[in-house]
């Protein structure tokens, strides 16, 4: 018998209501998180990444809604949660970190008092207690001198600090699982490795799980055993990192295989990149007929612009939807 996923996503979909029309901005999308497991999510911006993580916290608003589709974490459903119901799941059992810690912190108090918080609210210390956990939370995410930083309000802290302080409030309660949607998109190149090492160091020495979201496939491969490739509100193939890179089988993913920077021999004779893919994500209301990838797709025939490709399972573990994968 396998163990029970720790979050298994089935068929979900998010609507996007325009007016009185509704549009499926992610649909039918499944996944599962292991225990302990770091799984990333790929994709072009706009292609439903951050809207899927927001609907497994009950953090959706209009004019998105959730759908359809199952969310269970640990065995229990939670996509039909009450709100008093989520909030106790949310920052203690499931917690997000975003590409934009100032949009997550509250400017107006100061950091430390924001991280006792999660242990007054979740876990029924004092105050005074609480704080005593702030600072030892911000030394864990090595914040220098936390015992003077928890003092300081937001503003005060640079970008790589800030992003510590959000990590320090998502994972001070011991979650089971970081969902970590661009965490290191907006930092310098040097602080971005750092804030990676700190969440893979961390959730590995806590045994939690993490949803790894980027538009970087060269960053999820390294942080990531398993890896879905979104695309216009769909996971178009879901692989091992490392088959992802060997045999690529959507076109897509081809695509963004063949857009990362070289590394080796092709790099030192100054070539950066490959090749780009030409075009952009389509908005949700604009998705086409059939394979949505198919005004993109170098391998498109008739059949894509008219039937929609169903999921085909590989040989080799994973699965993908293109009428003419590899
Ligand atoms: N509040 C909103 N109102 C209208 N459309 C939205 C809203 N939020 C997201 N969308 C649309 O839903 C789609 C998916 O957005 P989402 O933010 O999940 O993409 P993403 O892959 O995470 O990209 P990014 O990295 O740019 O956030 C996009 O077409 C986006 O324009």
């Amino acid at each position: 018998m396998t163990a029970q996923p720790l979050l298994e996503v089935q068929n979900l979909r998010i609507d996007l209501a325009i007016g009185n029309a509704r549009f499926p901005a992610v649909q039918d999308v499944s996944f599962t998180i292991e225990k302990g497991e770091t799984l990333g999510l790929v994709g072009e911006s706009g292609c439903g990444k951050s809207i899927t993580a927001l609907a497994l916290i009950g953090l959706l608003r209009p004019p998105l809604s959730l759908a359809g589709g199952t969310i269970r974490f640990n065995g229990k459903d939670i996509q039909n949660l009450s709100s008093a119901e989520m909030r106790k799941l949310r920052g203690n059992r499931i917690s997000m970190i975003f590409q934009e810690p100032m949009t997550a912190l509250n400017p107006l108090s100061p950091v430390g008092r924001q991280i006792a918080e999660m242990f007054v609210l979740h876990k029924g210390a004092t105050w005074k207690e609480a704080e005593r956990h702030a600072i030892e939370a911000l030394a864990s995410v090595r914040v220098p001198a936390p015992d003077r930083r928890v003092k300081d309000y937001p503003h005060q802290l640079s970008g790589g600090m800030r992003q510590r302080v959000m990590i320090a409030i998502a994972l001070a309660c011991g979650p089971d699982l970081l969902l970590a949607d661009e965490p290191t998109t907006a930092l310098d190149v040097t602080v971005q490795a750092e804030i990676l090492d700190l969440i893979r160091e961390l959730s590995a020495a806590k045994g939690t799980a993490v949803l790894m979201i980027s538009h970087d496939l060269g960053l999820i491969a390294n942080m990531c055993r398993r890896v879905g490739v979104m695309y216009a509100g769909r996971i178009v193939e879901h692989r091992a990192a490392e088959d992802i890179f060997r045999t690529p089988s959507h076109p897509y993913t081809k695509g963004l295989v063949a857009s990362l920077p070289l590394l080796g021999a092709r790099a030192q004779h100054g070539q950066k990149r490959l090749q780009e893919i030409e075009g952009v994500v389509p908005p949700v209301a604009d998705f086409p007929v059939g394979c949505r990838f198919n005004p993109r797709c170098y391998a498109a025939t008739d059949v894509c612009h008219v039937d929609d490709p169903a999921v085909t399972e590989l040989r080799h573990g994973g699965y993908v939807r293109c009428h003419h994968h590899d």
